[in-house]
């Protein structure tokens, strides 16, 4: 898999577009319930910590329950197949929301379970309405492994995601494979410095750092974000923006990772899980817990909406 160099990073090969199927579904708000006691639904409870902060905004009911506090919002789909459907509408209100104020959308993509979830962008109507054209995208972390090797989350994206859609290119911002890790992690924060520089990356008021539109974040069965595992001390990097790890305990060892400060300077965070297996990190993050040893996953924010896409199996401890 070849890719050609742009200013300091790799761009993707020539991608194709194919429309799909017709696909056309709408997720209406039904009611607006603001709640002083946890929140319970008829399937499943959704418990805020402090719900006296939480406003409640029941969706159509088979599909999602969701709850918000000012800048986090919870929703449970019944399955994963729902929110995938919400997933893609988010993504392209943000994308529509972005283009039209900035000329441009700046997304990052996780690997892992994440790209399936992506699939309805690549249907009908996203893939002819969306403004692919003004997109660039980045990875919250990638393994150091060859751009065609099966563990590279640039390869699952650009099969899974980025091959389907006419983005442009040299907007894709993969890593430097043939870099060792601290290689490629300095290589990808000076390729972001240097977008920061020319304002296609927006920069936080708030901390200086880049400031992405979007982050479409996965999360291991163990609390991991990104490249960033529990007990790790990369999780309290703060000077830089892109790190590496040689010593990952989910293989392949060797990858490189946005650190939180980075992460949660993103304007609108996705934090896409699914399953039974992460249920228990999910509950630790979300419900009443006491573990004074914070996961990962518990350390993200953003500047303006983490969003939480949950099935009702990884929402299943709520
Ligand atoms: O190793 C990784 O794992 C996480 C979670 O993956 P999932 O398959 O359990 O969803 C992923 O978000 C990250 O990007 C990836 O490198």
């Amino acid at each position: 898999m070849a890719s050609t160099s742009i200013t300091f990073c790799n761009a993707l090969r020539t991608l194709s577009c194919s429309p799909r199927s017709i696909f056309n579904t709408q997720l209406h708000a039904l009611q607006l319930i603001r709640s002083s006691r946890p929140i319970v639904f008829p399937s499943v409870s959704v418990i805020a910590t402090d719900p006296s902060k939480f406003k409640c905004v029941r969706t159509k009911a088979s599909m999602a329950e969701t709850s918000t506090d000012n800048k986090k919002k919870v929703q449970v789909f019944d399955s994963e197949e729902d929110l995938a459907v919400s997933l893609a509408k988010y993504t392209a209100n943000l994308s529509e929301k972005f283009c039209k104020e900035r000329g441009s959308f700046t997304v990052v993509l996780s690997g892992g379970s994440l790209i399936k979830s992506l699939r309805k962008l690549v249907d009908q109507p996203y893939v002819d309405s969306i403004e692919w054209e003004k997109w660039h995208v980045f990875w919250v972390d990638e393994r150091v492994v060859p751009k065609d090797h099966e563990d590279s989350n640039y390869k699952l994206a650009f099969d899974g995601f980025l091959s389907k859609v006419p983005i442009t290119p040299g907007n894709v911002y993969s890593i430097n494979d043939s870099l060792s890790a601290e290689g490629a992690a300095e290589d990808y924060e000076i390729c972001l410095k240097h977008l920061v520089k020319s304002n296609i990356i927006d920069v936080s008021p708030a901390t200086g750092l880049p400031k992405f539109d979007l982050m479409l974040l996965g999360m291991g069965p163990d609390g991991h974000v990104a490249s960033l595992f529990p007990g790790h001390p990369l999780v309290n990097e703060k000077e830089k923006w892109v790190t590496f790890i040689k010593d990952s305990p989910k293989p392949p060892p060797e990858r490189i990772t946005f650190t939180f400060p980075v992460i949660n300077s993103s304007a609108y965070n996705a934090l896409v899980v699914c399953g039974a297996g992460k249920a228990g990190p999910v509950q630790a993050a979300l419900g009443n817990s006491q573990n004074s040893d914070k996961l990962p996953v518990q350390m993200v924010s953003a500047e303006v909406e983490l969003a939480w896409f949950l099935d009702k199996d990884a929402a299943s401890k709520l």
